[in-house]
C-alpha cells in the first residue's frame, strides 16, 4: 500500500473556502497533453504563533528596551571573520572548534534550552560526537585531491545504495560536503552550519537568522539523502531563488560528482523529468506540487495509480513523454520553512479540467455585473452581513437587476446567477483596491493580469488567485481578460503535498514562535541554532502616535536623521499604497530613495542587495528582497551599518522578525525601530472594532507621542496570532475527515475533488 492509501499523512488542513481568499492556480502547463489549471483557492493565511518564544539576539538598544534574552553565552569563537573564509585553502588551519551545547535550543511546545536543567540533552552530546567526528576527519580530507573526494563520494554512494545507514555515512558525508565547499566557493561550513545541517538530517526546523547561510547549509542534507537514489529536493517560495541557489551550490555538488536539477515554471515534461532526475532537484513548493498532481492524473489515466509509483520513490523514472516526471518523494528540504508550511499551508494548487462551453456568456456576465456595480447603494439595494461579511440583495436590488438592459448572452443566464455576479461585483467594486489588494501588470502572454498582494508580507503572491469568482469579478473591473475558471481535476494543498514526503525537513529565519504548530502537523521540531558570530542589532525603543500622518511623519524625521550621517536606512510598510505615500512624503524633502513594490523578484533582489550602500534609503513592502544578502562596506560598518524602520505590525510577530533581519547580519552593527499608530489594523484584530474605535478617537486628538500604549499592541498582535492558530487547527480537522470519508468510499481525495 502507498502512503496515499493508509492515509499516513492525513493530518493535513485545508478549510472552507472563503472566496476573499486567493489559490494557487496554475497557468497553462507545459505540454498540450495536460490539463488546464484553474481556480483560485486559499490565501497566505495569517500566521498564528501558540506562543511566544523570546528572540534570540541580545539586544543592545541605545533607549534600551527590556526583553529577555534566552540565548545562553557565546562560547565558541567564531570559525572565520567574513572574507577570510572566502579564501580557498584559507580554512585549512582552522583548527576544529568544539560546540558548546547550550548555544542551541530545541523549541517545542516548550521553549526549552537543549542543555536545560543543568545536564547535556542527549540529541544534542550525539550531535556534538558527531561533530567532532566530522571535524576530525578534516585534516585526512584537506590534502586529497578533487579525484580522491570524487572517489570517496562514489563509495559512499554505493555504500547508502547498499544500504546501510545514511547515519552511519553522516560524518564522512559532511566532512566531504564542508571540504567541497572550501575548495570550490572558498566557503567552509561553520560548526554551527554542520549542527544546523545534522539536525535537518534529522527532520528539524533548524532555524537560523538571516545571513547566518541556510543556503551553504542546505547542502548538508541534499548530498546526503541524494546517496540513496531517491532523488533530493530542495523547496523554496519562487523560481528566482530556486535558481540561484541551485548555481550558486552547484560547483560543490559536482566536485561530489552528485548532479544537480532546476525546476523553472515554463519547464515542459521532458526537461522537467530530467531535473528530477538529477541527485538534486531545486524548485518551488507550488511547481513540485502541480507535477505531483500532474503525474497523478497520468497515472490515473493509465490505471496505474495503485501500484508503488508515487509517494515511495519507486520507478516510473523514463524520457519518454507517458511516464510520470518524479521519481517518487524521499527527502525535501524546505526553504524559508515558515512561509511554506505555515503561511501557504493551506493554499491548494489545482489543475482544472478544460471543457467550458459557456465560457463567453460567463465572461460577458461579469463584464455586464461590474459596469453596473457602482449604481448599487448601500441598505437601498444590498446589505452586508456584519459577521460573515456577505453582500445580499434587497428586494429593490433584484429588481434593478431584473430591470437593467442586458446582451442575449447575459439574458440567458438565470436570474438567481445574475444576483450572485452583482453581489460579487458590487463587494469588489467596495472592498479591492488597485495597489492595495492586487495590482495590475502585464502578463507572461502580452495580456495584463491581475497580481494579488498578500496582505500579511506586502509581497505580490505570484500565480495565486481569489476564488469564488472574486479574481474574475475584478479582471472585470480592471477590463482586462478574463480567467474564466473551469473545474477542478485534481487538488493537493501544499501542506498535504509536504507531508507526502517520507523525510521533510525546513529552514526560516523565524521558526521558534510556531514550533508547537510545525511538531504537531509536520512532526519537525524546531532547534533554534545560534549565530556563527555574536549579533549586534540594536533595538530602539518603539514609538506610538495618535495617527497614521503622525508617525509617517515622524518615521520621515528619523531618516532624515539617519540619511545624514550616511547610514543607509531600510523602511518596511505593509502595503503599495503606504510605500507611496512615504516616498511621496521623502520626495516633499529631497530625500532621494529607491522604492520597491515586489514588481520583479529579480529585480527586487539587485535593489535590496545595494541597500546597504552609503547614503541608501530603502523602501520596501516588507517581503521585498528576501533571501537576498545585504552586504555593508566597513565604511558602513564604521558608521554602525543599516537602520531598519518597522512601520505598522504585521498579525504575525514573526513576519516583523523577517524585516529586522535585514540588518545587522552575520555580526555587522544595525538598528532597527518600531513605529506604531492608533489606527493601525492590528488593533482592530486583536482588540475588537470597538476598542480599536476608541483608540483612534482618542488618537486624532493627540499631539504629543504615546510610547508607553506599545505592549497594547503586542498584546493585540499576540491575540490575532491566536485566532488565526485555532483557524488553522479547526480546517485541519475538516480536511483530515473529508479525506477520511473519501478513502472509505474508495475515492482519491486528490483527483475526486470536490469543487
Ligand atoms: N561558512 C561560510 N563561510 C563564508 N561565508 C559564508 C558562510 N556561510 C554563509 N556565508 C555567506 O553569508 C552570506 C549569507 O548567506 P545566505 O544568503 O545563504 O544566508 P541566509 O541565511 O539564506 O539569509 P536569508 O535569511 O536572508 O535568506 C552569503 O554572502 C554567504 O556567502
Amino acid at each position: 500500500m502507498t502512503d496515499q492509501d493508509t492515509g499516513r499523512n492525513d493530518a493535513r488542513s485545508s478549510r472552507q473556502p472563503d472566496p476573499t481568499d486567493p489559490v494557487d492556480t496554475q497557468s497553462e502547463p507545459p505540454t498540450g497533453s495536460r490539463n488546464t489549471i484553474v481556480e483560485p483557492v486559499s490565501a497566505p493565511e495569517p500566521v498564528s504563533e501558540p506562543e511566544q518564544v523570546a528572540e534570540p539576539e541580545p539586544i543592545a538598544a541605545p533607549e534600551p528596551v527590556e526583553r529577555k534574552v534566552v540565548q545562553a553565552t557565546e562560547i565558541i569563537p567564531a570559525d572565520k571573520p567574513r572574507g577570510d573564509a572566502g579564501t580557498p585553502g584559507g580554512a585549512s588551519s582552522t583548527p576544529p572548534a568544539t560546540v558548546a551545547p547550550e548555544r542551541f535550543q530545541s523549541v517545542g511546545t516548550k521553549s526549552m534550552s537543549i542543555f536545560s536543567g543543568g545536564g547535556f540533552h542527549p540529541k544534542m552530546v550525539r550531535w556534538k560526537r558527531m561533530l567532532t567526528e566530522i571535524n576530525e576527519l578534516e585534516p585526512t580530507l584537506q590534502p586529497e585531491s578533487d579525484n580522491d573526494l570524487r572517489k570517496r563520494s562514489l563509495a559512499l554512494r554505493y555504500r547508502a545504495m547498499a544500504g546501510e545507514k545514511l547515519a552511519k555515512l553522516l560524518p564522512e558525508a559532511y566532512a566531504l560536503v564542508r571540504e567541497a565547499g572550501r575548495r570550490t566557493l572558498g566557503m567552509r561550513h561553520y560548526d554551527v552550519q554542520m549542527i544546523g545541517g545534522i539536525s535537518l538530517f534529522e527532520s528539524h526546523i533548524a532555524e537560523m537568522q538571516t545571513g547566518e547561510g541556510k543556503t551553504l547549509t542546505a547542502t548538508l542534507p541534499l548530498y546526503l539523502h541524494s546517496l540513496v537514489g531517491k532523488g533530493a529536493h530542495l523547496a523554496t517560495v519562487n523560481d528566482y531563488l530556486a535558481k540561484r541557489d541551485a548555481e550558486w551550490m552547484t560547483p560543490i555538488y559536482n566536485l561530489l560528482g552528485v548532479s544537480v536539477g532546476i525546476i523553472q515554471t515554463p519547464d515542459d515534461q521532458g526537461s522537467r523529468r530530467k531535473s528530477y532526475g538529477s541527485a538534486v532537484t531545486y524548485g518551488t513548493a507550488k511547481e513540485f506540487g502541480f507535477d505531483f498532481l500532474r503525474d497523478r492524473l497520468l497515472l490515473r489515466a493509465q490505471n496505474r495509480i495503485q501500484t508503488e509509483m508515487l509517494g515511495d520513490g519507486g520507478g516510473g523514472f523514463s524520457d519518454s513523454g507517458d511516464k510520470p516526471v518524479m521519481r517518487g518523494m524521499h527527502f525535501c528540504l524546505v526553504d524559508e520553512a515558515d512561509s511554506i508550511l505555515i503561511d501557504e499551508a493551506r493554499t491548494p494548487l489545482i489543475i482544472g479540467s478544460l471543457e467550458d462551453t459557456v465560457r463567453d456568456q460567463i465572461v460577458e456576465t461579469y463584464r455586464w455585473a461590474s459596469e453596473h456595480a457602482p449604481e448599487y447603494e448601500l441598505d437601498d439595494h444590498f446589505t452586508i452581513d456584519d459577521d460573515t461579511k456577505q453582500y445580499e440583495l434587497t428586494a429593490r436590488g433584484r429588481q434593478k437587476v431584473r430591470a437593467l438592459p442586458k446582451s442575449n448572452l447575459v439574458r440567458t443566464m438565470g436570474l438567481v446567477d445574475l444576483y450572485e455576479y452583482t453581489e460579487r461585483a458590487v463587494k469588489v467594486f467596495r472592498e479591492f483596491l488597485l495597489d492595495r489588494q492586487y495590482v495590475v501588470r502585464p502578463g507572461d502572454k502580452g495580456v495584463d493580469e491581475i497580481v494579488i498582494v498578500d496582505e500579511f508580507t506586502g509581497r505580490l503572491a505570484e500565480g495565486r488567485k481569489w476564488r469564488d469568482g472574486i479574481h474574475q469579478a475584478i479582471e472585470a473591473k480592471e477590463n482586462i481578460e478574463i480567467s474564466v475558471p473551469t473545474g477542478q481535476a485534481a487538488r493537493i494543498t501544499v501542506q498535504d503535498l509536504f507531508l507526502r514526503y517520507n523525510h521533510l525537513a525546513g529552514m526560516t529565519g523565524t521558526a521558534a514562535t510556531s514550533a508547537r504548530e510545525l511538531k504537531r502537523i509536520y512532526r519537525t521540531p524546531v532547534l533554534r541554532v545560534p549565530t556563527n558570530r555574536p549579533p549586534k542589532r540594536k533595538r530602539l525603543a518603539d514609538r506610538v502616535f495618535g495617527s497614521i500622518d503622525a508617525k509617517f511623519q515622524a518615521i520621515v524625521d528619523e531618516v532624515k536623521t539617519i540619511h545624514e550621517t550616511g547610514r543607509p536606512v531600510l523602511i518596511g510598510t505593509r502595503s503599495i499604497d503606504k510605500s507611496e505615500l512615504l516616498s511621496r512624503m521623502l520626495q516633499a524633502i529631497g530625500i532621494e530613495h529607491q522604492i520597491l513594490n515586489a514588481n520583479n523578484v529579480a529585480m527586487e533582489a539587485e535593489i535590496v542587495a545595494d541597500a546597504g550602500q552609503h547614503g541608501r534609503v530603502t523602501v520596501a513592502t516588507n517581503m521585498a528582497g528576501r533571501g537576498t544578502d545585504i552586504k555593508l562596506t566597513d565604511q558602513i560598518v564604521e558608521l554602525g551599518g543599516m537602520h531598519v524602520i518597522c512601520t505598522e505590525l504585521h498579525d504575525a510577530a514573526r513576519i516583523d522578525r523577517q524585516l529586522i533581519g535585514r540588518c545587522g547580519r552575520q555580526g555587522d552593527p544595525g538598528s532597527y525601530r518600531q513605529y506604531l499608530s492608533l489606527d493601525d489594523d492590528i488593533l482592530k484584530g486583536g482588540l475588537g472594532p470597538d476598542k480599536a474605535e476608541k483608540l483612534k478617537a482618542r488618537g486624532e486628538s493627540l499631539t504629543d507621542s504615546v510610547d508607553s500604549y506599545a505592549k497594547l499592541f503586542r498584546r493585540a498582535q499576540r491575540k490575532v496570532e491566536k485566532k488565526h492558530f485555532r483557524d488553522r487547527m479547526v480546517l485541519l480537522h475538516h480536511e483530515k475527515e473529508r479525506k477520511k470519508m473519501q478513502r472509505e468510499i474508495g475515492q482519491d481525495p486528490y483527483l475526486d475533488t470536490p469543487d
